[in-house]
This record gives structure tokens, C-alpha cells and sequence, in this order.
């Protein structure tokens, strides 16, 4: 079974849980650095970036919390935790785990429009996402490479970066959870691991 880690300082943690146990995986809360061990993936909630950043330098996790990024495992932030991953913050010198090659833009939906729902096309996902923004970012621009995966009202607000997967709304807050099947499916199954060769199967 898949055992997927929810930064758990601050934010949507508890629905992040449910929506990766209502996908057939384990979910482990994360608040100290310990609890980085044996995980498969992490996902980092949103919430407010500030509060969890002063969190996380509190309980000592931003060193790990890069270090698990240079594992290679994937690694997925909806809206403030795709704050946390970003490699820039518009407007800030300081970047968090500054690990995903994305530009983002805080609060960027309008102050009076605080939360909306929006019916989502996203590259990989059958049919729309009827998606929840809460004060969410978008991201400005991506790096090289990296997989734009839904753009709207001309806005990116989700993408894709070889391990890391970022978007600005809440997909953990409907019990829509093929987004969170998307995110599992990027990470390799030890299973899989254990099973023969392919070539054990060819045909002569
Ligand atoms: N729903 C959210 O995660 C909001 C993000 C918040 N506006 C921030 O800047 O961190």
C-alpha cells in the first residue's frame, strides 16, 4: 500500500487524509521531521502560507522537508502548499521549500471574489473538475518543461513539474477524488516492484 504523508502544521490536513484513505492508500500525518520516514509522497494542504511557514521553521522541518524533495518522490501542494513549493513568490525575496520551477502569484483571484467554484478541463482528468478557490494563488509562469495542466479565465492554476505537482484550489474539499488518484499515480507502487519481469510474459 501506498503511504502518503499530509504536512500536517496547519490547514486542509484532515480533509487531505480522507479524499488519499478514500483512494485505497495509507495517509500519515506529518508534523515533525521523524514522520518523513518510509513515505511513498508527501502532500502539502492549504491554508495560509506565512503561518505554515513560521510552523515549519518552528518544528524544524524545512531542511528535511528538502531533503525529501532531492528523494525524487513526488510531492503535491494545493493552493498555499503550492505556495510552499514554489520556487518564486511574486513580491517576496524568500521562497519556501523553493523546489518547483513555477512563478506564483498569492490572493490572485480578486479580495471581494474571497471563494468561488469553477467547473475545471484538466489535462489527465476525464471530464470537469468542479474545483473550491479559496484566496487562491495562480501561477504566473513555468520553467522549462513544466506541464501546464489547466489554465483559467487565462490563468494557470494547475501544473506539473516531473515530481511535483502544484494547483491553486482545493481539490481535498469535494468528494471528487480523482485528483488525488492522479497524485497517487505518480507514485510507484513498491508492488510493482515485486512483480516478475515483463519478459518472464513474452510470447516466444
Ligand atoms: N486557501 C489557501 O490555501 C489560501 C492561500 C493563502 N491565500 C496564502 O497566501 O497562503
Amino acid at each position: 500500500m501506498k503511504r502518503v504523508g499530509v504536512l500536517a502544521l496547519q490547514g486542509a490536513v484532515r480533509e487531505h487524509i480522507k479524499s488519499v484513505q478514500a483512494c485505497g492508500a495509507e495517509a500519515i500525518a506529518v508534523k515533525w521531521p521523524k514522520d518523513l520516514e518510509n513515505l511513498d509522497g508527501l502532500i502539502l494542504p492549504g491554508g495560509e502560507s506565512t503561518t505554515m511557514r513560521r510552523l515549519i521553521d518552528r518544528y524544524g522541518l524545512m531542511e528535511p522537508l528538502r531533503e525529501f524533495a532531492q528523494t525524487g518522490k513526488p510531492m503535491f501542494g494545493t493552493c498555499a502548499g503550492l505556495i510552499l513549493l514554489a520556487e518564486t513568490v511574486v513580491g517576496s525575496n524568500d521562497a519556501h521549500l523553493g523546489v518547483m520551477d513555477v512563478t506564483v502569484e498569492r490572493n490572485s483571484f480578486g479580495r471581494q471574489v474571497d471563494s468561488f467554484e469553477a467547473p475545471l478541463t484538466i489535462d489527465g482528468i476525464d471530464g470537469p473538475f468542479e474545483a473550491v478557490f479559496i484566496r487562491a494563488p495562480h501561477i504566473v509562469s513555468v520553467g522549462a518543461g513544466i506541464e501546464v495542466l489547466c489554465v483559467h479565465n487565462g490563468k494557470i492554476v494547475m501544473a506539473r513539474d516531473g515530481q511535483f505537482l502544484g494547483c491553486s484550489f482545493h481539490p481535498e474539499l469535494t468528494d471528487d477524488h480523482r485528483i488525488t488518484a492522479y497524485f497517487l499515480s505518480m507514485i510507484q507502487d513498491k508492488s510493482d516492484l515485486l512483480l516478475p519481469n515483463p519478459s518472464t510474459y513474452s510470447k516466444v
